[in-house]
């Protein structure tokens, strides 16, 4: 995920503009119509691997080894860049795969001008001195404010590892390393522990991980946390996420914390506010200013706030590579006479998070009886390089 991969955002602005130019044109943009009948398949490839593709005639001769998926109501170039800003807010539960037609019977060949089929697999947002790729996410908020909690829900859900950058310094204090002490009455005091400290042990945490996908936790808490990082590990966030709480619940909730932590004190705790203001902010506005915070309301319940996180999360870990991988199947549309008669057009698929993974190689989109003299059948497309 990194410069290559279009925000969703970005797709939705794209895809305006191209209702506007069309209807500028004076090209009238036709959705698929009522006597459209359309599924998404998923097929059995250790079956199908061998055999060519093939083209159904009839809507009802689908292959029965598949599970059949039925898509969502036909919608139109508009319709699909408000669905896809949707997808920005919230979770989907199944699959759509919308499919815009240009005119009547002409989708997209994947290489005409799509700007989505150059998705690169090894993108990631920095590497470490080993070579390791990865993808960071930053996790801020105030003390108390629900990031380690959250965070555990993220691991579980999307497999992200978490690296709690105050769980490595309190870690620190009881291997007894030469640095036990400072760090101890640093966070005693609610003081930032110096960067060369903190960062090595967030870089060694990532080296020894066998994942490539990391939310820092409590980290970058201030400037010198930030630049220190960036230099040593070459490493941009993805984005932070940002978890914005009042003063007075934080304060509650740690004093509630019961984990036996001896900064979960009021005097502690009022001096980590202060830090966190006066530190913390300015980082969060930093990141805010290049367009990488996603703010989040932590003051509601915890699951409240796991569905916010999780709109935040679905979109950029499967839902923009999905569809950019589905858009790279070729959609194919034959005549009653079986000969091919595609041309121009876009596809665009979502999937959700968690069927994306098994899906992202085995769709099958089939279409048929799209229009009245046109018979339209797609399976097996391009897909078999998609990996
Ligand atoms: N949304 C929430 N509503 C109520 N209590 C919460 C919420 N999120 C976390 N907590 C509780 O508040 C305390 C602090 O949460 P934690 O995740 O440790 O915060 P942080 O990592 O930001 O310091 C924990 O006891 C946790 O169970
Ligand atoms: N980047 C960091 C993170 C934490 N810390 C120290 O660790 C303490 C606890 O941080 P934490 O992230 O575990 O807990 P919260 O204060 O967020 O509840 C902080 O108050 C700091 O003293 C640090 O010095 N530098």
């Amino acid at each position: 995920m990194g410069s290559e991969v279009p925000s969703l955002s970005s797709v939705c602005a794209i895809l305006n503009q191209e209702e506007t130019r069309k209807k500028a044109m004076g090209v009238e943009c036709k959705t698929i119509s009522t006597n459209f009948e359309s599924n998404a398949l998923m097929v059995d490839r250790k079956k199908d691997i061998n055999k060519q593709p093939k083209v159904n005639k009839m809507a009802n001769n689908v292959t029965s080894d598949i599970d059949s998926v039925p898509l969502d109501t036909p919608i139109s170039v508009g319709q699909l860049a408000k669905l896809l800003q949707q997808l920005n807010q919230r979770d989907l539960d199944h699959m759509i795969v919308p499919i815009v037609l240009n005119e009547p019977g002409w989708l997209s060949l994947p290489d005409e001008g799509n700007q989505f089929n150059h998705h690169n697999e090894q993108e990631a947002n920095g590497s470490l001195s080993n070579k390791k790729k990865v993808t960071v996410v930053f996790v801020l908020g105030g003390p108390g404010s629900g990031k380690g909690t959250q965070c555990a829900n993220v691991v579980q859900h999307f497999g992200f590892t978490h690296l709690s950058a105050g769980d490595l310094l309190r870690a620190e204090i009881k291997s007894g390393s030469e640095n036990g002490t400072m760090i101890q009455n640093m966070i005693k005091e609610g003081k930032i522990v110096p960067s060369e400290v903190t960062v090595k042990l967030l870089q060694r945490a990532m080296q020894e991980s066998d994942n490539d996908k990391f939310l820092i936790d409590g980290f970058p808490r201030n400037e010198e946390n930030r630049a220190a990082f960036e230099k040593v590990t070459e490493i941009e966030p993805e984005f932070v996420l940002f978890f914005e709480c009042s003063e007075e619940e934080m304060e509650r909730r740690l004093l509630n914390r019961n984990q036996g932590r001896e900064d979960d004190n009021i005097d502690t705790i009022r001096k980590r506010f202060k830090v966190f203001l006066e530190s913390s902010l300015p980082v969060v506005e930093y990141y805010g200013a290049k367009g990488r915070v996603r703010k989040i309301d932590a003051g509601k319940p915890i699951e409240e706030v796991f569905e916010t996180v999780k709109a935040i999360f679905t979109p950029i870990s499967e839902k923009v590579k999905c569809y950019l991988r589905i858009s790279l199947f070729v959609i194919s549309i034959v005549d009653t006479h079986r000969h091919t008669i595609v041309k121009g057009g876009t596809v665009f698929g979502c999937v959700d998070a968690a069927t994306a993974p098994a899906m992202a190689n085995r769709i099958s989109i089939k279409m048929c009886r799209m229009l009245q003299n046109l018979q339209v059948a797609t399976t097996e497309a391009a897909g078999h390089n998609l990996g």
